[in-house]
């Protein structure tokens, strides 16, 4: 493959963590302030956990204040709103991320309704997708915003292009289409149900794969000269029993026939960690009615 073909959204987002710590300091200096940011994991699922350490090192790497809590899988409901409650008053505290999902019999839509809709910076409350799909001033989902900011790097504008997402999850799929119509993209949302999907992607310009299956866009999906992000992490097996990642799309086939296309890992997974820490840059500016950075 051509290598220039590659959108590298490991670089991509090593520069914007960059430009995040250079406005932090600026905050700091100017302001005397830090971003702050709370991570919260309940339970101890080992991916989380790896999520978590790589969320709390760029805390750290941003120069932001952070926090980090670990509460048992038998956390009560209470007890986890509790703490949201006290990270909601705590001044410090500019961002409130819950990892997701929560173990079995927490609720996570309540978890997510208590976070203070200034201070969420997974862009999950109903505030935020409201102003999302109204086109008012709120937080924007990490990935999502992850994927167009590597859209506009390498295509400029988008307005007018044939974008196809393929799945429709309030995380990922839902907030990247209404990122995409905002940017006066043609959407089509594709789903599990689509009739004739391998058709329906063969018309896009960009193609967002959002599906969680491994390699199951393939090549021949792909109209020639697509730019094609694939938002998929999945673990397979290897003979050596390690494993290894692969996205939802089949990247060998598939980047044979795009123009470009994003690689995993190295691509959208690092954007999303980036993007957690601008939107907690952007936070905390507007809680402490300072103008926010442009990064
Ligand atoms: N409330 C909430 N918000 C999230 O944003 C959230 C979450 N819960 N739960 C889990 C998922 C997963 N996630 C990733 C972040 C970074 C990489 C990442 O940096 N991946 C690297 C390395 C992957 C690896 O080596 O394991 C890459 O793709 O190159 C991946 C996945 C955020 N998530």
């Amino acid at each position: 493959m051509d290598a220039s073909k590659l959108i590298d959204g490991k670089a991509f987002a090593q520069g914007l963590r960059a430009r995040v710590a250079a406005a932090a300091a600026e905050l700091q200096a100017r302001h005397g302030f830090r971003p702050g940011l709370a991570v919260v994991l309940v339970g101890d699922d080992p991916a989380s956990q790896v999520y978590v350490r790589s969320k709390t090192k760029a805390t750290e790497e941003a120069g932001f204040h952070g926090v980090e809590h670990k509460l048992p899988a038998s956390t009560t409901q209470a007890e986890l709103m509790a703490l949201v409650a006290r990270l909601n008053a705590d001044p410090d505290v500019h961002g409130i991320l819950v990892q997701l999902p929560l173990p079995a019999g927490l609720d996570a839509a309540a978890v997510v309704a208590t976070i203070d809709p200034r201070k969420d910076v997974d862009g999950l409350h109903a505030q935020n997708v409201g102003a999302l799909w109204s086109g008012a001033e709120g937080l924007v989902p990490c990935t999502p915003l992850g994927c167009v900011l590597l859209l506009k790097d390498r295509l400029g504008q988008l307005a007018g292009r044939n974008a196809v997402v393929i799945g429709r999850s309030a995380l990922v799929g839902k907030p990247i289409a209404a990122l995409l119509l905002a940017e006066n993209c043609t959407v089509t949302v594709a789903h599990s149900r689509t009739k004739d999907l391998p058709a329906v992607c063969r018309q896009a310009d960009i193609l967002v794969a959002a599906v969680g299956r491994a390699e199951m866009v393939k090549g021949d999906w792909v109209k020639p000269g697509a730019t094609v992000i694939d938002v998929g992490i999945n673990r397979v097996p290897t003979p050596d029993g390690k494993g290894r990642l692969v996205g939802d799309v089949a990247f060998a086939e598939a980047a044979a026939v795009a123009s470009a296309i994003t690689p995993v890992p190295g691509g959208v997974g690092p954007m999303t960690i980036a993007c957690l820490m601008r939107n907690t840059l952007t936070a905390a500016c507007r809680i402490k009615g300072v103008p926010v950075p442009a990064v």
